[in-house]
């Protein structure tokens, strides 16, 4: 097993790393940029995979643990299966967004260790704005250098629900879950990981996944959710409210691809 200590220095270095990540998928944006078709044909664009080999190449001057990305991610089960601690990037999430040029995008490096995210910087470089969580120090978002700490809120009884969901990917079942909750309800569109950051602010009470997602598109978000006191856990779509569903959790399975899930408070 490869010991690893997330030193405040190592965890400012992971978090530079995403924000230069950000700066070069940002040359490309201000550009017209070429669409690739991967293999399954979601767009892959040069700004993905611009950012994909920084990140790769910084985390490897930094330390000795592998790395799952999205670029580089034909890693056999029966190599992931050993690894207790490593390092989980989604390069450019919401690439659909960056596409249409609506900003909403971001960059994705989380620390997973033993399946659980314990540290994830999630950096959405349109808006020049950063979200850090680390297990047991806490979250904070940062916007022009002024770091401020967040706290995912609980809804209140008689508060208007704020549900964050995909711009991109919409389910219909999500209805089963507003039938659930009963009373008023704000839906809340928005690409990427920034939706799982929005209940980890506290501006929204929850985010149901009701759809497909792999674990580099959470992991990162994950942890700065966590971190700012919200819970991530498996949803049954027949059972949203369920007080004992288990967390969800990475690198358990050959596939990468998450369950449905809730992010809530
Ligand atoms: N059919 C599918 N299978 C796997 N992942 C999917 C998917 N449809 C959407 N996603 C994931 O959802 C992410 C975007 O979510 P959203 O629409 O909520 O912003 C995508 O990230 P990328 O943009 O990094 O490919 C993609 O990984
Ligand atoms: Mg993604």
């Amino acid at each position: 097993m490869t010991s690893f200590d997330l030193t405040p220095e190592l965890a400012e270095k992971v978090k530079q790393i995403a924000v230069q990540a950000g700066k070069k998928i940002m040359e490309i944006y201000d550009k017209d940029f070429t669409i690739y078709d991967k293999s399954d044909s979601s767009p892959l664009t040069d700004a993905d995979l611009a950012a994909h080999h920084h990140i790769v190449d910084g985390l490897k001057a930094i330390s000795p643990l592998p790395i799952l990305s999205e670029e580089s991610a034909d890693i056999p089960w029966s190599t992931r299966k050993t690894w207790v601690r490593y390092w989980l990037v989604d390069p450019l999430d919401g690439t659909k967004e960056f596409i249409k040029k609506n900003g909403e995008f971001t960059v994705n490096i989380a620390l997973i260790e033993y399946g659980v995210p314990t540290f994830g910087v999630v950096h959405a470089p349109a808006i020049d704005k950063t979200y850090v969580g680390q297990e047991d120090v806490g979250a904070y978002s940062e916007v022009n250098g002024t770091q401020s700490p967040i706290k995912a809120k609980k809804h209140t009884v008689g508060e208007t629900w704020k549900i964050v969901g995909s711009r991109s990917h919409q389910s219909s079942e999500i209805n089963k879950i507003l039938d659930a909750l009963g009373g008023e309800n704000e839906l809340v569109a928005m690409g990427s990981s920034l939706k799982l950051c929005l209940v980890a602010s506290g501006e929204a009470h929850m985010y149901p996944r009701v759809g497909p997602t792999c674990e580099w598109d959470t992991g990162a978000a994950h942890a700065v959710a966590i971190a700012a006191g919200a819970k991530v856990t498996v949803l049954d779509v027949e059972n949203p409210m369920d007080a004992d569903a288990s967390p969800l959790r990475y690198n358990q399975k050959d596939s990468v691809l998450n369950p449905y899930f809730l992010v809530s408070c």
